[in-house]
Order: C-alpha cells, then structure tokens, then sequence
C-alpha cells in the first residue's frame, strides 16, 4: 500500500481537491494514536473526501538541550501507517522548504496560556508549534484539522488561535489511544529501556488515581483530594529504579489551562489532570479529562 508524498508547497498546493479536506499534522515516528487521527479525519470528510498528513519535525518548537537531533526520523514507516490508516497524501518537506528564510522573524505568540505547564518547562514551545501550526493550515487549506487529547494544551492553544485569529477551520481533538496497561503511546516512549517504560507506568497510573478520587462521593469533588491521589502515585514512582523525576502535576481548567482553585465547588464541569516527568532522559506528558461534579469521563 503507498501514498503520494509530496515535498514541496508547490507539489501541494498542485494536489486536486476532492471533497472535504482534513489534516493531520505529526512530527513522524507514527504510532496507532497518529493512525487512530488519520482514521478520525476520514470518518469526518467520507470516503470522498481527502486526508492529508503532515511529518515534519519543527525545530521552531524544541529548546536548545532537547532531543531535536535524536527525534527518530522513520518517513518509509510512517508512510505505510499513514497508507494503511486512510491518508490521501503525505506532506514531508525539508526544514528549507517550510523555513527558507531560516528561523521566521514573525511568529505566532500563544500568549498567557503558552506560558503554563507545558509553556513553563519549554520556554517558546507554543510559539514554534503555532507558528508551523498556521504555516501548515495556510498550505494544506483544511476544512477541518485534528489533534490528539494527548497533547491537551497544543490542542487548547490551537483551538485559541483558530478562533482569535480567524482562520477558517474546524478544529477537532481526538482521544488519547493508550497501550492496554494504560501508558498514552508516543513517538517517545521508542527512548525508553524495558525498566524506564515499567517505571514511565506511574503517570497514568496517577492520573487514573485522581480520576477515582474526582468520582468518589456525590457532591462536588475535592480538587485537593484529586492532586494527593495523583501526587502519591507519583511519590512512589520517585522512589523506584529507575526514578521518575516530576516536571508538573496540575488539574487545571480546559480552556485555558489555569489552575482550578482548591475549593471544591469552585469550578464546576469539565478539569484537565495533567503531569510532565522524566524517565532518564525521556521526557513524557500525559492527562486525562474528568468531571469535578464527581462524574467520571468515559476513559
Ligand atoms: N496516544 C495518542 N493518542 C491520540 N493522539 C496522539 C497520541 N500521541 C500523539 N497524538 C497526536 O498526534 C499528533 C502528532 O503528535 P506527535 O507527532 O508529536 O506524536 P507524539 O507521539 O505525541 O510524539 P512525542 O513523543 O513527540 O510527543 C498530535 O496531535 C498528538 O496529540
Ligand atoms: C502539531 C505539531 C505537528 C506541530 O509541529 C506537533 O507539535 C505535534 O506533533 O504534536
Ligand atoms: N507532541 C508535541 C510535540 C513536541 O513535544 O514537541
């Protein structure tokens, strides 16, 4: 099974257009989460419309000391999931055809949001992913384009920017796929040795502990409750060989990724139970919605 890959803006905007577009941007490495994306699309556009992915590896959004260099690069393979999942066409360009100028004068900013949690430990992150974020709508001019709940910010700052900045696209977000003993897959986890990804274990583990804790009880749960249970999962796997060493664990509102106060009944609704920790030099992110009225989200 083989999909046209197109290397060029030129080679992409001659692609014809067949009914509705979706896209489904990567950086590659692509795992059943990406292809559980590229079959979301085609559920969205039908069998006559048109899915398009995209691998490209943004340097605009790795800080300097991260694993740019070593991000694994499997274009062949990601061809064949991209082929199998349903894609259409697959837009890999080379780091010159999407920044010829070298590093873009004029970014996208995140703003306030792109600054917490994910913002905080990866200073310029959203920035960079915007900024490719836009130039990639502008060249695949999508009806619709989606992304992982995995990456529960990107989404929220992608949604922010879509609707602050008019582009005209719908944006949709996908649940996260997870191995059957709960670890989210990611195109990281391939750094991980057998032990790093038994001790990787613990971060959905504590997010799955405050999801029980959100849904114990019938009033409004306790946010506090939430974070200890959560926070004591997380202890435990400090302590183990190898350690996890934690970035951030935060239960935070949806939409713009504030801490929700500690009251319980303060925030209502929907909250994101987010965590960032290291495994060796493996850095993963991981979060689960859930229901502060106590409710639990369907996993
Ligand atoms: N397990 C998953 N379930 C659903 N969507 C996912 C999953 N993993 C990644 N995605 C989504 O796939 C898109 C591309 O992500 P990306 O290529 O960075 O993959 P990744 O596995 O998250 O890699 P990384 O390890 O670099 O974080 C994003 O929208 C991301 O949220
Ligand atoms: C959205 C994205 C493709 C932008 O480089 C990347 O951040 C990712 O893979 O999630
Ligand atoms: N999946 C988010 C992209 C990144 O970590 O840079």
């Amino acid at each position: 099974m083989s999909v046209p890959v197109l290397r060029t803006a030129a080679e992409l905007r001659a692609l014809p257009r067949r009914g509705r577009r979706a896209v489904v941007m990567t950086m590659g490495a692509l795992h059943e989460g990406h292809a559980g994306l590229v079959r979301a699309a085609r559920e969205r556009v039908g069998p006559e419309g048109q899915v398009v992915v995209t691998v490209f590896v943004n340097p605009l959004q790795f800080g300097a000391g991260e694993d740019l260099d070593r991000y694994p690069r499997t274009l062949d393979a990601d061809l064949v999931v991209a082929a199998e999942a349903g894609a259409d066409a697959v837009f890999a360009p080379p780091v010159a055809e999407v920044y010829p100028g070298g590093e873009p004068e004029v970014r996208v900013t995140a703003g306030p949001m792109g600054e917490r949690l994910e913002g905080a430990s990866r200073p310029g992150h959203f920035d960079g992913v915007l900024t490719v974020v836009a130039k990639f709508l502008h060249l695949t001019a999508p009806d619709v384009a989606l992304f992982g709940e995995k990456d529960a910010q990107q989404l929220a700052v992608i949604t922010r920017m879509v609707r602050d900045l008019n582009f005209p696209v719908e944006i949709v977000g996908v649940p996260t796929v997870r191995e059957t003993d709960g670890l989210a897959l990611s195109s990281r986890n391939r750094y991980l040795s057998p032990e790093e990804r038994t001790t990787a274990l613990a971060l959905s583990r504590a997010l799955f502990a405050g999801r029980d804790a959100a849904a114990r009880g019938d009033g409004p749960a306790d946010p506090e409750e939430i974070r200890a249970a959560a926070r004591a999962v997380l202890a435990e796997a400090e302590k183990a060989d190898p350690p996890l060493t934690v970035d951030y664990l935060a239960l935070v509102d949806p939409s713009d990724f504030t801490e929700v106060p500690a009251e319980p009944g303060a925030h209502t609704g929907e909250a994101v139970l987010a965590v960032a920790a290291r495994v060796g030099t493996t850095r993963l992110i991981d979060n689960v919605r859930l229901r502060l009225g106590g409710t639990e989200e369907a996993r």
